[in-house]
């Protein structure tokens, strides 16, 4: 196998993959689940959803407690919303056989996505994007880790790789990097995205890709408070539509870098959403 990461470009094939055939219907996109926080933590989820659904995901749902519906509803229009009490409710809702992917992590609050996570783990019948809380509840809980299928996508930043995966130093160099990222990957059974101005992302069976947000395609401005939870929304509506998770990671970080550089500086977070249909129709889309 080739040791060094195959550098991630947007080619015809990738462009082909964003584009949605004449005649098909929402369904069709597949359906975005994403677990929210509670009252005064949603919009960490607010953020993932609506760039689910920019990306195409023929529907996104963001699943609230009771408690926070009013305010998230307040936000939301074209995102949906069901009540998602706790792990047993959300076994409930698992039964649609239509959600094509759930994302747990961003804003969830450690505690509510433990016992989430460990449902999801077992019931859940598409692949899961875990990010933010979900990641550290694993770093916490051996039995999550030891839950975790192929079916997974872990996108961690280097401070919740380190919850994770203590033993596994991570060198600066790429070459080093990706074979300590191959090892984790191997180990927890699933694919995993390392953040950074240089993405790296390694599947288990060792296939591992790099994204360089650096020199002539940088992108400064998504050193920014919510940037990580839009990635995980990307990656969450592409997998909704049938994307492969490791494809699924290497197309969301190329354009999620290329929405930060076509916004340009004074980007937020909020604005990451907003930009891709400007990002998909310079591509041909
Ligand atoms: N708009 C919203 O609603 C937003 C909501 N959000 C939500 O808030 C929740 C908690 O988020 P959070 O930022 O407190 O947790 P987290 O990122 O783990 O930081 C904790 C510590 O980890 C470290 N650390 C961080 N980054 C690192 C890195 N790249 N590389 C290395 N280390 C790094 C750093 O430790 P230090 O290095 O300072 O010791 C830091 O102090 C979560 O659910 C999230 O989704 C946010 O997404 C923001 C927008
Ligand atoms: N200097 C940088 N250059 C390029 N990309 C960056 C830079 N800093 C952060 N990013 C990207 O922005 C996102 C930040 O995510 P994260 O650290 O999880 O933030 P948050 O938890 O606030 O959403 C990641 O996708 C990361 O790769």
């Amino acid at each position: 196998m080739d040791r060094q990461p195959r550098l991630v470009t947007m080619g015809p094939a990738r462009i082909a993959s964003l584009r949605k055939p004449g005649g098909a219907h929402k369904y069709d996109h597949g359906h975005a689940v994403i677990l929210s926080g509670g009252a005064g933590a949603t919009g960490a989820a607010r953020l993932a959803a609506r760039a689910a659904l920019r990306i195409g995901a023929g529907l996104v749902t963001l699943g609230v407690p009771p408690a926070a519906q009013l305010e998230v509803a307040a936000h939301e229009t074209a995102v949906m919303l069901m009540r998602i009490q706790d792990a047993q409710t959300l076994n409930a809702r698992l039964e649609d056989a239509r959600i094509s992917a759930l994302c747990l992590g961003p804003g969830l609050g450690v505690d509510r996505a433990g016992p989430l996570l460990a449902r999801a783990l077992v019931d859940a019948r598409c692949p899961l994007v875990i990010d933010a809380d979900a990641l550290t509840a694993i770093g916490k809980d051996g039995a999550l880790m030891a839950a975790l299928h192929s079916g997974c996508l872990l996108t961690p930043h280097m401070g919740e790789f380190a919850r994770m995966f203590p033993d596994i130093e991570v060198p600066d160099a790429v070459t080093p990097r990706a074979a300590a990222l191959r090892r984790a990957a191997e180990r927890a059974g699933c694919t995993i995205l390392l953040k950074g101005a240089e993405t790296l992302i390694a599947g288990p069976d060792g296939t591992c890709y790099r994204h360089s947000a650096t020199g002539d395609r940088a992108a400064p401005w998504l050193a920014t408070a919510g940037a990580g939870d839009v990635l995980a929304g990307i990656i969450t509506g592409l997998i909704a539509r049938g994307h492969a998770p490791i494809d699924a990671a290497a197309t969301g970080a190329w354009l999620h870098a290329e929405a930060a550089r076509l916004f340009g500086p004074g980007l937020v977070a909020e604005d990451l959403p907003e930009v891709l249909p400007r990002v998909l129709s310079r591509l041909g889309v």
